[in-house]
């Protein structure tokens, strides 16, 4: 099977609208995780890189060109940049399965949202002109006022590698359609399409400043970003444990943060399903698409028990299907996990989980015809206990973990019995009980029959330990990057 080829581009941070080696001169290499080979390297950006882009942001904010833009003259930016992805769309693509290990046909998937959420962030920045100045009546004669929504200021946004540029544009896009400056701190894992944003941006005219992008490590580049005095707001998606520090780390400023991180959602199945075929199809597609590095994957499999081993031997069957290969592959489902630290990590939670008692059903190593690369079988681990690790933490790999009940409270129950409140899915053709659903998930987004849709109206983020704030939608600008004021007239 041919390999598409690619070049990967050899980029320097970008700030100020121009390509700048990093102060330290620090590069981190680029490792391929279908062949665990170096295949390029990326700027690392220290603190001092940090000082410079967020003069530069500031900068961009005092000036005319950026700080003085109408929303639909700023929408014209982001129309600019949707155009350029989809001219680009194969070879970001590319970059991005690269990169990430993600299949080509889901990388082109993503190329395609990157492009409608900055079409989508277009109309809502054209929008927002004649929602700047809102009056209101104070029913006085000696007093007048309105109020007034402003772009926040300079923001740092801080992303993660498993939708590398999605990701990334999920809080760009609406940064620069609300007017702000911001400063983009790709995951060091996955930053190649993130530096192409920049060049797409150079191409467009964005003004400089506006959008500035520091490759890195995240203690060296991104927590100086998160303790910057003059950095107005963090929004950040990843892991729980760094979300705790830089939500540590912004109190002493007490500067505002969204936090998006992940969780462990569940999918509950009910024996009146219509097409056993079709769950079992969303129920793969929940937990093993992008390799279940998602942090809404539906990874808790909650079975009514009448139908439980008819729709585990389907899962079986169903599974066998699955093509693992290179990434690059056409007709590849499975790729690599991102790097080997998070492979290692998969691997020891499938081990964990069998010393703890539980039963590997399928998958949990290495599939035997992929010599290199971090690759994981699809795996499913049943006689699982609630106590158990592989119940509880988010693994971020392709592994389900399976319950049985008998009642609809025994379901709703183990749905809830999470610290996350991210994501949850139902699959039941009673549609009373589906609303019934709807209020008893503890989550941020439901899903009926179906896992993973994602819709860019749509707020998009989590409850408890999943962090809060929404991306995605009209309030991710309203109330992530618009601040309000009201003058007395
Ligand atoms: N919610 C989600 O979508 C994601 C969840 N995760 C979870 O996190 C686990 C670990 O993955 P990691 O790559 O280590 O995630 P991470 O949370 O450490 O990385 C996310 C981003 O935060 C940055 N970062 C790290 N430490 C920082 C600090 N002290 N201050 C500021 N920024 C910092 C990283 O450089 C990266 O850009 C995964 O196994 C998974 O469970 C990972 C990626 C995405
Ligand atoms: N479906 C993309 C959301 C995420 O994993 O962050
Ligand atoms: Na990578």
């Amino acid at each position: 099977m041919a390999i598409p080829n690619v070049r990967i581009p050899s980029r320097q941070l970008y700030i100020d609208g121009e390509w700048r080696e990093p102060v330290k001169k620090n590069r981190i290499p680029i490792i391929s995780p279908a062949t665990e080979e170096i295949i390029g390297e990326i700027p690392a950006a220290t603190e001092e890189d940090v000082d410079i882009a967020v003069e530069a942001a500031r900068r961009a904010l005092a000036r005319d060109d950026w700080g003085s833009t109408t929303g639909a003259q700023r929408a014209k930016y982001l129309r600019a940049i949707a155009a350029k992805i989809l001219e680009r769309k194969s070879e970001l693509a590319k970059l991005e399965s690269l990169d990430c290990g993600k299949t080509l046909f889901e990388a082109a998937w993503d190329m395609d949202d990157v492009a409608a959420s900055f079409e989508y962030y277009a109309d809502l920045a054209e929008a927002l002109d004649s929602k700047r100045k809102t009056p209101v009546d104070l029913h006085l004669d000696s007093f007048k006022t309105y109020v007034l929504r402003e772009p926040l200021g300079v923001v740092g946004l801080i992303t993660p590698w498993n939708y590398p540029l999605l990701m990334a544009t999920w809080k760009v896009a609406p940064a620069l359609a609300a007017g702000c400056a911001a400063i983009l701190k790709p995951s060091e894992l996955a930053s190649i399409t993130c530096l192409e944003l920049g060049e797409i941006c150079r191409e467009v005219g964005l003004p400089p400043g506006a959008l500035n992008i520091l490759t890195g490590l995240g203690p060296e580049a991104g927590a100086p970003l998160v303790s910057h005095p003059h950095v107005d707001k963090i929004a950040f998606t990843g892991s729980g444990a760094t979300g705790v520090k830089i939500m540590t780390a912004a109190a002493q400023l007490v500067k505002p943060v969204t936090l998006e991180l992940g969780g462990k959602s569940p999918i509950v199945v009910f024996d009146d399903i219509d097409n056993l075929d079709l769950a079992v199809e969303w129920t793969l597609f929940g937990c093993f698409a992008n390799a279940g590095q998602v942090c809404s994957a539906t990874s808790r499999l909650i079975l009514q028990e009448s139908i439980a081993s008819e729709f585990l031997e389907r899962l079986l069957l169903w599974i066998k299907n699955i093509k693992i290969s290179d990434p690059l592959e056409e007709d590849c489902k499975l790729g690599p996990i991102v790097s080997s630290g998070q492979y290692e990590k998969v691997l020891k939670f499938i081990s964990k989980a069998k010393d703890e008692g539980a039963t590997i059903l399928c998958g949990g190593e290495r599939p035997q015809h992929m010599k290199k690369g971090y690759y994981v079988q699809p795996t499913i681990i049943t006689d699982v206990n609630t106590s158990m690790e592989i119940w509880k933490e988010e693994v971020f790999g392709p592994v389900l973990c399976v319950k049985t009940f008998k009642t609809e409270e025994e379901a709703i129950e183990l749905a809830n019995d999470t610290k996350y409140g991210l994501a949850s899915a139902i699959m039941s053709k009673d549609v009373e009980r589906c609303e019934r659903f709807t209020k008893a998930f503890q989550t941020g987004i439901i899903w009926f029959n179906c896992s993973q849709p994602t819709f860019t109206q749509l707020p998009w983020g989590g409850r408890k330990r999943s962090g809060f704030g929404r991306d995605l939608g009209e309030w991710n600008i309203s109330k992530c990057f618009l601040v309000l004021k009201w003058p007395q007239i």
